[in-house]
């Protein structure tokens, strides 16, 4: 999980740090070779004279007490000195599967914090630009914060939850891994096998059910997915049961039919939350699926499966600044625990720990 990101992250800062050294080492070198021009360092030169008198006292080295006094200064960070650092982390972030569009916000947003900012030397700047880094991934993924825990606790029961997406991303084991997490916390559940399209989708969904233990609505494949989530609520009604989880079949975003198809499921069964399903994996693809699935049918949040799988990661950055709905899960692995509740301290601790 974010294996690559991490390592190239971390090899930036290593070649930050390397410059900010060597730059030191020549400002130092040059500061030895020609005193600082009196207008810019007064005090500096009152310094200077101090520590000139100490070193003959003491024998220290010269050069080292020098650097002490450049030490205590401060520098300001320009746009120059960040423009190689901000191009390398864009493209960074751009091999990571992280959108354009974020890409750009978030390197505007680090320059503009950045340039003019005064900092000591000997801090390094690497850790000024990766601490600003996280605060604006937290800020881009906080706009938009969802509890999914929360919405359960509070909504009308019986709650229709809908899960729709493209084929094979891992739609319908989401599901499962939803259904044992409701019953885990104590939620009553039923799933909607909606998936009517897909031979052996049904049977799939029967079979996690049956490990889960947790009753299936289904009919025939090929039946109107709309009446059997509708039953399948009428089921949780009579039953008192919590929520309802439909499956749909796997739908290319640009097949209009199908997608007209998830319109009439929506207007039909009323779900109170829309999730989209895309794998991580699917990089950039799976942000545009997720955003024609938006306009198309509108979805309240998405789940991204197969972190575990995905080196780069950047998708889970940009799906929810692209569809301006939160990320809720990530999927990390093939068993039913393999779940996890998404939030940005959760991504930024799983990238810079
Ligand atoms: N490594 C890993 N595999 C996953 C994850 N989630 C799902 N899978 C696997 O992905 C494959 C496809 O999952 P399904 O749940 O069948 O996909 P689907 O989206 O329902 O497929 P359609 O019915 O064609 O839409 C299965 O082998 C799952 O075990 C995950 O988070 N990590």
């Amino acid at each position: 999980m974010f294996k690559k990101l991490k390592e190239k992250l971390k090899i930036f800062r290593k070649k930050v740090d390397e410059e900010e050294a060597r730059e030191e080492v020549r400002q130092v070198e040059a500061r030895e070779a020609k005193p600082e021009p009196k207008v810019e360092a007064e005090v500096v030169e009152e310094k200077r004279k101090e520590v000139e008198k100490e070193a003959k006292k003491e024998k220290v080295s010269l050069k080292d007490k020098i650097k002490a006094v450049v030490f205590e200064r401060e520098v300001i960070i320009d746009e120059g000195k960040l423009e190689g650092i901000l191009s390398e982390l864009e493209m960074i972030l751009l091999e990571s599967d992280v959108a354009f569009d974020v890409v750009d916000e978030i390197t505007q947003k680090l320059k503009d914090s950045l340039v003019g900012r005064r900092k000591k030397i000997g801090q390094k700047l690497s850790d000024i630009v990766i601490d600003e880094l996280k605060s604006i991934l937290k800020d881009i993924l906080d706009r938009n914060r969802f509890d999914f825990d929360e919405f359960v606790r509070n909504v009308d029961k019986p709650a229709n939850i809908l899960f729709v997406g493209v084929n094979g991303t891992g739609k319908t084991t989401t599901i499962a891994k939803i259904a044992k997490r409701l019953t885990s916390q104590g939620y009553s559940v039923v799933v909607a096998a909606g998936d009517t399209f897909r031979a052996g989708a049904i049977e799939q969904l029967e079979e996690h059910a049956k490990n889960l233990g947790v009753k299936i609505i289904k009919h025939k494949t090929g039946a109107d997915p709309a009446a059997v989530i509708f039953d399948a609520i009428k089921h949780a009604e009579a039953k008192g049961i919590d929520i309802v989880l439909s499956d749909t079949a796997g739908r290319m975003h640009t097949k209009k039919n199908l997608i007209d198809q998830l319109g009439k499921i929506k207007r039909v069964t009323k779900p109170a939350l829309t999730i989209f399903v895309d794998e991580s994996l699917a990089g950039n693809d799976a942000i545009e699926r997720a955003r024609m699935f938006n306009d198309a049918v509108g979805i309240d949040g998405s789940i991204l499966t197969k972190l575990d799988a995905d080196p780069k990661g950047g998708t889970a950055i940009s799906i929810s600044y692209i569809t301006g709905k939160p990320v809720l899960f990530v999927g990390t692995g093939q068993s039913y625990d393999d779940l996890e509740k998404f939030s940005s301290e959760w991504l930024i601790g799983r990238i810079f720990d």
